[in-house]
């Protein structure tokens, strides 16, 4: 039985959206942000949804933050992607397998709070809710042990992290010192032949002013046909492109598995952000259906599902690069061999200057210099609420 005091609240927060956007539901920006710019998606195969993802609804739902206080006082928090029908889930549901519990206990509380919700949840919104609450949880055990998180996952196999960045102009992002640049595919396969001819034009201009070293990476957002993927992997080889991210539905094993046998030698095929838990990621490794796994750790499951999902991926030689998810994955990272660099994804406007991902959420967030970060080894995630953000807790219980 271990000394930490028991758990007394478990709180669930949403972030009343005051115009100012951002947060963990990064996609929720203002007009002429890079990230909603012309961006290809499934939906652009229906015209009026094809200039702006929040047309369609990719900033709904909302941030997500999820308090967890010891009988001691102590608070551990996070924030994830989910707003108040996961506010709803945390304090309707998922909140009776923590209070009065031991805070060491994450997997009997994981495997709870999967297994309770497996007839509605496995995957989405409802995995989304429980990655809050673990990474609360992992926070929480942090404060009180005073150690951070990388710490209780084993210590750091590096001094720093190194990391690509996302966003428009990886030409920026080249002059800040990233190894790489992802950039957002703006045509899909509803915009024809031009649309690709649009596509191959950009990364030739990238290149152009990137060099020929540097990487240059699509992310196609779910957007494609096995097809379109194929041929669009074809001809961005010849302007070696280093990956193709997510080109089609995360459903989509069959095609995922052609795909990576189709792409040309040296072309990587990656996956895994709108995937979840262990058994999602097993499916995408023993099909074969991608060269990287990229697990978003407020999305799949959270820390204590990603060090399974982690472990098949080492196991099978594949790479583990979690989706942009600031301090919750840096924390990972650093602490297993096969996650060698990490994502930062450019929230500035114009993708042209580093500022904090999660954005005015997090105090004390920290942000690659140089293309670098040393994780910070202050207890758990090592950054505290803003409390000056518009929260509100919807589902408050007695
Ligand atoms: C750029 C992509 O459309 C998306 O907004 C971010 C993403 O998928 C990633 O960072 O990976
Ligand atoms: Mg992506």
């Amino acid at each position: 039985m271990s000394r930490l005091p028991r758990i007394k609240h478990v709180r669930a927060f949403v972030v009343k959206n005051d115009g100012t956007g951002g947060g963990a539901d990064y996609h929720d920006q203002g007009d002429g942000h890079w990230i909603d710019d012309h961006i290809a998606t499934p939906m652009a195969k229906y015209p009026e949804y094809r200039q702006s993802r929040r047309s369609f609804g990719i900033n709904v739902l909302g941030t997500l933050v999820v308090e967890i206080e010891a009988e001691n006082g102590v608070v551990g928090f996070a924030v994830t992607t989910g707003g108040e029908p996961a506010a709803y889930i945390v304090e309707k549901h998922l909140a009776r397998f923590l209070e009065g519990r031991d805070p060491s206990e994450v997997e009997k509380i994981w495997d709870q709070m999967y297994f309770s919700t497996q007839y509605y949840g496995r995957k989405g919104l409802v995995v989304n809710a429980i990655s809050g609450v673990d990474l609360a949880l992992w926070d929480l055990l942090g404060r009180l042990r005073q150690e951070p998180v990388f710490a209780m996952l084993g210590g750091a196999v590096r001094d720093e992290l190194i990391f690509y960045a996302t966003g428009a102009r990886p030409d920026k992002a080249k002059e800040l010192g990233f190894i790489g640049g992802k950039m957002p595919l703006h045509h899909g396969p509803a915009e024809g032949e031009e649309g690709l001819h649009k596509t191959i034009a950009e990364l030739e201009a990238m290149r152009n002013a990137c060099g020929d070293d540097f990487w240059l990476m699509f992310d196609c957002w779910m957007a494609l046909d096995l097809n379109y993927a194929t041929r669009l992997a074809h001809e961005a080889h010849k302007l070696g492109l280093k990956w193709i991210e997510e080109a089609l539905s995360p459903d989509d094993y069959w095609g995922y598995q052609a795909l990576k046998k189709n792409a040309p030698k040296g072309m990587l095929v990656t996956t895994g952000e709108h995937e979840a838990t262990r058994w999602g990621f097993r499916m995408l490794l023993e099909m074969e259906c991608c060269d990287i796994i990229q697990p978003d750790v407020g999305w799949c499951g959270g820390v204590t599902e990603l060090q399974k999902i982690s472990a098949l991926a080492d196991a099978k030689g594949v790479l583990m690069i979690p989706h942009g998810s600031s301090v919750y994955s840096y924390h990972f990272v650093v602490t297993r061999h096969n996650s060698p660099f990490a994502e930062f994804l450019m929230m500035a406007p114009g993708a042209d200057e580093v500022v904090p991902m999660f954005h005015p959420q997090l105090i004390g967030e920290p942000v690659p210099v140089n293309g670098r970060l040393k994780v910070p080894d202050t207890p758990g995630f090592g950054v505290e609420l803003n409390r000056d953000i518009a929260l509100h807790r919807p589902y408050a219980r007695p």
